[in-house]
Parts: structure tokens; sequence; C-alpha cells
């Protein structure tokens, strides 16, 4: 039951950066066949190269294409048929490509909650709706969806964000209902804050608050969560976290999400009790945080004005 991976064609998207990347190599390094999708042509000759320092055996391919994944969904289209031609059919997608902006939700322009969308949340249903009919087909295939601590609870700067983060998870429990009887299996993967270039952007306009509540969880190194996220996609397993605060994270909020093995189910009813006090503890610490940063941005405006 669980995807080979030596000989698969695994298609990632945003696989010239940050966790994208990692997951890309840690395929390459089982024996995958690999398209990276991205726009920049140079990152991605560059993430190529680097990919392409760990190979198994001389049939490797790296095929690199480049293509804006939230615009236009014809273009998606055309891109997946000119990785199929190459590699053949995708066995396995990881819809990685995405981006964050932080801000009150005064402060964040109307076109950021397009933007977001669009890349986040279209950038994912695009490439997936372009594979799904002959993954359908061929009884055989794997859908990555990455979304985010950030879609699983709501954060202070997080309104664009946390929302297209949580977009992808009712659209991934849908489609896993659809097409489980095809032996696709999807896979939604929660990272952590993780080191990686998005995440150093990220940080140049983040808010105070958002900083001090995400500091709440360590941040990860890129190459142990795409370590996570390809295990558990191999495993066809829906849920793909990391950490404690990320198994409890998952555990509390699975609601209806689609259940892999008996244990999970066993532990997410064993343990549901318990994480929701320890979650009460933690949103009245984020809520004290929140009025702190409040009490103290009014207290130095009024420095200013008696100065
Ligand atoms: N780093 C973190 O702390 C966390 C990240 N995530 C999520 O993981 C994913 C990867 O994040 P991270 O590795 O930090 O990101 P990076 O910014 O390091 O890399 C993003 C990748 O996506 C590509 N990309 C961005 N926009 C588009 C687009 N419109 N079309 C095609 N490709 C695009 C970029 O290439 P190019 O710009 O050339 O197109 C690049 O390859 C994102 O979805 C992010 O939200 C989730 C939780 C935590
Ligand atoms: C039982 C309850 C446990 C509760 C633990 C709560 C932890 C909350 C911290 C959330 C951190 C959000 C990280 C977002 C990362 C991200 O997506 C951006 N870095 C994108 O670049």
């Amino acid at each position: 039951k669980p995807l080979a991976l030596p000989g698969a064609h695994v298609v990632v998207t945003g696989g010239s950066s940050g966790i994208g990347k990692c997951i890309a190599i840690e395929c390459y390094k089982q024996g995958a066949f690999i398209t990276l999708v991205a726009r920049n042509e140079d990152k991605l000759l560059q993430a190529k190269k680097e990919i392409e320092k760990h190979s198994i055996n001389d049939k490797q391919v790296v095929l690199c294409i480049s293509v804006d994944v939230s615009q236009d969904y014809s273009q998606v289209e055309n891109v997946i048929k000119q990785a199929q031609e190459k590699l053949g059919p995708v066995d396995m997608l990881v819809n990685c490509a995405g981006m964050s902006l932080s801000g009150k939700f005064e402060d964040l322009e109307v076109s950021t909650f397009e933007r977001l969308m669009s890349v986040n949340y279209l950038g994912s249903v695009y490439p997936s709706r372009a594979v799904i009919s002959t993954m359908k087909e061929r009884r055989v295939g794997r859908i990555v969806f990455v979304s985010s601590q950030a879609g699983q609870l709501g954060l202070f700067g997080f309104t664009a964000y946390s929302s297209s983060k949580f977009a992808i998870r009712g659209l991934a429990e849908a489609l896993q209902m659809e097409v489980k009887p095809y032996n696709v299996y999807v896979t939604v993967a929660y990272p952590p804050d993780t080191d990686t270039p998005g995440f150093a952007e990220e940080n140049k306009t983040k808010p105070l608050e958002t900083r001090l509540i995400s500091e709440t969880v360590s941040v990860c190194k890129p190459e142990q969560v795409a370590k996570q996220i390809v295990k558990d996609a191999i495993q066809g397993n829906f849920n793909s976290s990391i950490g404690s605060d990320g198994y409890m994270l998952s555990s509390l909020t699975c609601g209806m999400a689609p259940v892999t093995s008996i244990t999970e189910g066993l532990q997410q009813v064993v343990t549901m009790g318990l994480f929701r006090t320890i979650a009460l503890f933690y949103l009245g610490s984020f809520d004290s945080i929140v009025r702190r940063c409040m009490m103290q941005r009014a207290k130095s405006e009024i420095a200013d004005k008696t100065a």
C-alpha cells in the first residue's frame, strides 16, 4: 500500500526554495524523478543543481518548469502535460508553493486577501485538478497540500494567511472522500515556523503580537519538516504534523477529518479532553500577549506626546 518512490514521478510546486526544495531532495534521495514548478528560472536552476547532488542512480532526472500556479488554469494544465510527456504520469503531487503576509486586519490591503487566497488556495487547486483524472484512472496517486499550524488555529496578524490555509483543509477533506475508492490518497501538512527564505521574508513585517505568539512553538529545520511530509505522503496518512505541539494541535482539531488508522482514531478520542484543557491555557496566554502589547503601545504613545 505505501507508494514506492524509486522511479516514481514527483511534482513539487514551490520546489525551488525552502520546504518544497527539501521535499524534492528527500524524494530524489529515495529514487524519484522530480519536476520542480515555480516562477523564478534562476532559482529553479540553482535548486536543480543542488538536488542533483543527491542522485542515487544515473537515470534520475530533475525537470524545471516556470509558471505562476495561481494565475491561469490552462497554463498550469499545460505545465503538467509537459511534465507528463517527459517523465510519465505523476505519482505524487506536492502543493508547496505559497506565501505569508501578516498584519492587523485593518492594516492589510484588501488585495492581500485576494493574493494569499489565489496563491495558497487556488495555487493548490489548479495543479491538483490537472493531475487528478490520470491518478484516478491509474488507481495510483498521492496529493500533498501544505497548510500550516496557522491553518489549524486563527492567530493575531494572520486574518489573510490563516483563512487561505484553512481553505486547503476543506478542499483536502472533500477531495479525499472522492478519490479514496480509486486508491488516491491526500495528505495535509501543518508545519510550524520553519527556517526558510520565505520565513525570513515574512518576519520583516510581522506584528510583535504574531511573533510572540508564534514563539510558543520553536522554529523547525526545513529538512526535518520535509522528511515527515514525505513519510506521511508515502504512507497515505491524511494528517502530517511535527513535534509534540503539532501532534496536540492535529489531534485537537481533527473534527471530521478522515482517519488513517484505528490507533489514530483511538488516540484522538482518548486525548481530546486533555488537549482541549491544555489549549485553554494557551489561548489565555495568547490573549494576555495581545493585551500586554496593546497597553505597551498606549504607554509609548503617551510618552511620545509628553516628550
Ligand atoms: N516557513 C514556514 O514557517 C512555514 C511555511 N509554510 C508553508 O510552506 C510552503 C513553503 O514555504 P517556504 O518554504 O517557507 O517558502 P519559500 O518562500 O522559501 O518558497 C516558496 C516557493 O514557492 C514558490 N512560489 C511562490 N509563489 C508562487 C507562485 N505564485 N507560483 C509558483 N510558485 C510560487 C517560490 O518560487 P518563486 O518565487 O520563484 O515562484 C518558492 O519556490 C508555503 O505554502 C508556506 O505557506 C507553512 C508553515 C510554516
Ligand atoms: C493542545 C494545544 C496546543 C497549542 C499549541 C499552539 C501553538 C500555536 C502557535 C502557532 C504558530 C503558527 C505558525 C505559523 C507558521 C506559518 O505558517 C508561517 N511561518 C508561514 O510562513
